[in-house]
Order: C-alpha cells, then sequence, then structure tokens
C-alpha cells in the first residue's frame, strides 16, 4: 500500500542524495507488535516512492492461527517466513528496478518491508537469502535493518487497542523474552546494517524523517 505524505517529503533533506546514489536497496522495518513497523514503513514507502511488503501478509496460514491463538511462532515456524521476506522484497527490488530505468523512480531505496525479525539469526537468515538471490540475479540489493523499539508497557497497551489484527497482544510478553535489539557489530556506526529507533514519545512522522535523516547521514 502507498500513501502519500507530502509533508514529510518535503521535511526530509536526506532524499535528494537517498535519490541520487541509485543503489538498490532494502529496507527491513523490524521490532516487536505494536511499534510501528507498519505505520513507519508506510511513510517511508510514501516518501521514498518505494515498493512496500507487509511482512504479515506472507505467513503462512499455520503461523497465523498460531499467533492468533496467542501461540508463540518457534524458529522452524519462522525460517520458512523470513526467506519469503527476502524473496519477495528482491522480487519487488527487480520490478522498482525496471522502473527506475525508465526514470519513474528516483529513489535507491526499492523496497520497504516490515518484518519483526526480532533476532539476530532472524536477521542474518534474511540476509543470506538476500545474498544468495544477489549471486543468480543482475539486481545486486543492499539490506538494512530499521529497528524500532519501545517500552513493553506501552506496546501490550497499543496492541490491546488495536482492532482487527490477528496478533494476540499477550504475544508481546514472548517477544521481549526472545528479542535482540541489534547492537555491537549488527549497528550501521559499527560498521553493520542496522539502525535501532527508540521511538517512545515520537509521533510516525517524527520517527519517519528521523529514520531517513540517518540513513542519509550514511549515504543510504
Ligand atoms: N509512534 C507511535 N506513537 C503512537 N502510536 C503509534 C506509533 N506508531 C504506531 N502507533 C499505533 O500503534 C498501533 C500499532 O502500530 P503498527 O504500525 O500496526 O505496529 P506494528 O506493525 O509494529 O505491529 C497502531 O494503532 C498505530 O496507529
Ligand atoms: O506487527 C505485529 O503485530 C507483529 O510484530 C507481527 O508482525 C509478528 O510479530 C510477526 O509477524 C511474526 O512473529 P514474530 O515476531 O514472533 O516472529
Amino acid at each position: 500500500m502507498t500513501i502519500s505524505h507530502p509533508s514529510l517529503i518535503s521535511s526530509s533533506k536526506g532524499l535528494e542524495s537517498i535519490a541520487n546514489a541509485k543503489s538498490p536497496t532494502i529496507v527491513i522495518v523490524g521490532g516487536p507488535a505494536g511499534t510501528g513497523k507498519t505505520t513507519v514503513g508506510e511513510m517511508l514507502t510514501a516518501s521514498l516512492n518505494s515498493a512496500y511488503i507487509e511482512g504479515d501478509q506472507l505467513h503462512p496460514e499455520d503461523n497465523i492461527k498460531k499467533m492468533a491463538s496467542g501461540i508463540p511462532l518457534t524458529d522452524d515456524d519462522r525460517w520458512g517466513w523470513l526467506k519469503t521476506v527476502a524473496e519477495t522484497s528482491h522480487k519487488l527490488c527487480v520490478k522498482a528496478a525496471a522502473k527506475v530505468n525508465n526514470d519513474e523512480s528516483d529513489s535507491s531505496i526499492y523496497c520497504v518491508a516490515s518484518c519483526s525479525a526480532l533476532k539476530k539469526v532472524y536477521r542474518e537468515t534474511i540476509l543470506d537469502k538476500i545474498q544468495e538471490i544477489n549471486s543468480q540475479s543482475e539486481i545486486k540489493a543492499r539490506v538494512f535493518f530499521v529497528f524500532l523499539y519501545a517500552d513493553k508497557q506501552v506496546l501490550i497497551a497499543r496492541t490491546s487497542a488495536r482492532k482487527h489484527h490477528f496478533m494476540a497482544s499477550t504475544m508481546v510478553n514472548s517477544q521481549f523474552e526472545i528479542m535482540q535489539v541489534p547492537e555491537g557489530s549488527e549497528l550501521l556506526e559499527e560498521g553493520g546494517n542496522s539502525l535501532t529507533v527508540d521511538t517512545e514519545g515520537k509521533s510516525p512522522e517524527k520517527i519517519t524523517v528521523e529514520i531517513l535523516e540517518r540513513l542519509h547521514a550514511r549515504s543510504i
């Protein structure tokens, strides 16, 4: 889904340089339930004129049933899903590349995807899959993770208030038990590919602008 946020487009100084970079890039917006992956992911998408993937839509039916019943997914439930997120992101990158070649888009961030990617090994699984696909494709996509976090109680309150979503709010607890916020060598400032964003007390618009500025500061 693409939504228009002209205020974000004009308020982000980073966009011009991002547009000039023209290197196929996938940005995965991660974090536990309720941190704003979908909300911020859609705003980034609109600002960057990129493609968007809602990771939740790529789960097999059995995963959705489990989560809706308040049963946390196991690693084995997640591997296939994470690979699907990687494959779908790369496919959209290839499609977007054709648009860029036709000068219909001026962003180097070809695809934004929401995917909780809570553990380091999940992020590595996505990266490995993208690298495998890159090796067989003309489009060599780069991947960056933007990991959103907030206080657990805030997230429980938000997910409890959320209507029409399969994810039970009690699942925030099990997510916090396994969550590994990127740190050390995973961080962009340490030469890695992840940004962490404290979302507390910030509007989705402010978070989006912060992400764009921080990516731009690293010439992404
Ligand atoms: N920065 C924010 N401040 C306050 N509420 C937010 C913020 N980001 C998202 N929300 C709200 O929290 C709920 C969950 O957001 P959502 O984008 O669905 O999170 P996620 O995709 O990470 O589960 C939604 O009702 C959304 O409007
Ligand atoms: O946005 C949310 O409500 C959740 O974050 C949701 O996206 C869920 O977490 C994942 O689809 C898979 O579950 P795990 O995060 O447990 O891997």
